[in-house]
C-alpha cells in the first residue's frame, strides 16, 4: 500500500489542540510532510516553545497516523514553535507579546515571578525580553547579579540612539536601576517616570522578541496607565499572596486592568508564598498565611488560577545571589516557575488564537 499525504492529513484532521479548539491541520501546524515507503516525517508547529501540552500533541499525532493510516509506520515528529501576535494590530516593531506582572501590593513577589517567568519562558527557547519598570526598588539587578551593570548604545543610520539591553541568562534586560546610583533614592516626579518608562520601550534595541516581560511597580498608579495606554499589551499576570490584606489590594489590582480605556486581558492570578514546606518533611504544606485565597480570587474574577508557588529558602536566595532559581533544572521549585510560564504562554497563545500567524 502506498501511503499518501492527503491520509497523513486525513488522519492528523483527528488530533485537536485542546486550547485552541480545532484540529491541527486546520491550524496550519503540520509543516514539511515527507513520505517515503512506510516513513512519515513532519513538523508540528506549536504557538509557544513552553507548550505544556508538547508530548500530549506529539504522542497524540503518532497514535492517529497508527491508527488511521498504518500501523507498522515509521513516524518522525520534529517540534518546532512559532509564537503567536495579538490580533488586533499596531504591536510594537519586532516585539511579539508584551506580558505585565503586576501586583496590588508591594512586596508580593512580582520581582521574584518576573524573573522567574522570563527565565523559564527563555529557557524553552523563546525569544524573551525582561523591562523593570519599578520606579520605587527596581530589583532586576540584582535578581540577576547586574547591580551597577550600564547598558551600552548604539546609534541607528537614522542618528538615533538606541540603549542596548544588557544581555543574561539568554534574556534581554532593561531595569530603570541601569540608571541611577545604587545607594541614591531617585525622587521620581510622576511625568519624568513615565517618560524614563517608555524610553526603555522606545528607545532600546530589543530586536525580535517572542515575550517581553515587565515588572510593574506596585499598586495602581501612572506607570501603570502610561504602559497601558502607550503599548500594545498582550496580558496581565496578577500576583498575590494569601493573606486578606494582600487579596483586598490584589482585587482593586486586576480590576483596574478591566476599566474602561484600559482593557487588558488578565492573563491570570499566581499565589506566592502560598505554604511552606520544611526541608526535612518536604511533603507537608502549611498554609500559615490562609489557604486558596488566591484561587477564590481567580474564580471571582473568571480568570484562570496559574498555580501556587510556595515559600522556600532558595527563592530568597536565588533571588539575592542574582542567579533565579527557575535556572536550576536541579531544583524542584525550578517546576513550579517552568509549569507557571507554560501557563501563561498557552493563556497568550488562546487570547491571540483569532491572529494571524505571521
Ligand atoms: N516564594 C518565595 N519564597 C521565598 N522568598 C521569596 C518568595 N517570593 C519572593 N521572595 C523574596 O521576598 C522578597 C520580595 O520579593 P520581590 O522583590 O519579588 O517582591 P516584589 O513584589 O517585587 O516587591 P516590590 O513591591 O518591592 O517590588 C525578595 O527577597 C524575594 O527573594
Amino acid at each position: 500500500m502506498i501511503i499518501t499525504s492527503e491520509q497523513v492529513l486525513s488522519a492528523l484532521k483527528n488530533v485537536e489542540d485542546p486550547d485552541l479548539k480545532k484540529d491541527l491541520v486546520t491550524l496550519n501546524m503540520i509543516k514539511d510532510l515527507k513520505i517515503e515507503g512506510k516513513n512519515i516525517k513532519f513538523t508540528l508547529e506549536l504557538t509557544t516553545p513552553a507548550c505544556p501540552l508538547k508530548d500530549m500533541l506529539k504522542n497524540a499525532c503518532l497514535n492517529a497516523v497508527k491508527h488511521f493510516v498504518a500501523a507498522d509506520a515509521e513516524v518522525e515528529i520534529q517540534i518546532t514553535s512559532k509564537v503567536t501576535k495579538p490580533a488586533d494590530g499596531g504591536q510594537m516593531k519586532g516585539i511579539r507579546n508584551i506580558i505585565l506582572v503586576s501586583s496590588g501590593k508591594g512586596g508580593v513577589g512580582k520581582s521574584t515571578v518576573a524573573s522567574n517567568l522570563a527565565v523559564s519562558l527563555a529557557a524553552n527557547g523563546a525569544k524573551t525580553g525582561l523591562i523593570d519598570a519599578d520606579i520605587y526598588g527596581p530589583s532586576v539587578p540584582t535578581m540577576f547579579d547586574l547591580v551597577g551593570a550600564k547598558p551600552s548604545a548604539r546609534e541607528t543610520e537614522e542618528g538615533k540612539t538606541l540603549i542596548l539591553p544588557i544581555e543574561k541568562y539568554g534574556i534581554k534586560l532593561l531595569s530603570l536601576g541601569f540608571f541611577a546610583d545604587p545607594d541614591q533614592p531617585v525622587p521620581w516626579r510622576g511625568p519624568m517616570a513615565s517618560n524614563a518608562v517608555k524610553q526603555l520601550f522606545n528607545d532600546a534595541d530589543w530586536g525580535e522578541l517572542d515575550y517581553l516581560i515587565v515588572d510593574l511597580p506596585p499598586g495602581t498608579g501612572d506607570i501603570h496607565i502610561t504602559i497601558t495606554q502607550s503599548f500594545p499589551i498582550a496580558g496581565a499576570v496578577i500576583v498575590t499572596t494569601p493573606q486578606q490584606v494582600a487579596l483586598a489590594d490584589t482585587r482593586k489590582g486586576l480590576a483596574m486592568f478591566r476599566m474602561a480605556g484600559i482593557n487588558i486581558p488578565v492573563l491570570g492570578v499566581v499565589e506566592n508564598m502560598a505554604y511552606f514546606t520544611p526541608a526535612e518533611l518536604p511533603e507537608n504544606k502549611y498554609y500559615i498565611f490562609g489557604k486558596d485565597g488566591g484561587k477564590a480570587l481567580a474564580a471571582s474574577f473568571e480568570v484562570p488560577f496559574l498555580g501556587e508557588i510556595p515559600i522556600v529558602q532558595s527563592i530568597t536566595e536565588g533571588g539575592d545571589q542574582g542567579s533565579p532559581v527557575a535556572l536550576d533544572k536541579n531544583n524542584p521549585l525550578s517546576d513550579v516557575f517552568w509549569d507557571l510560564a507554560g501557563k501563561v504562554a498557552q493563556q497568550i497563545a488562546i487570547n491571540n488564537a483569532e491572529a494571524v500567524n505571521c
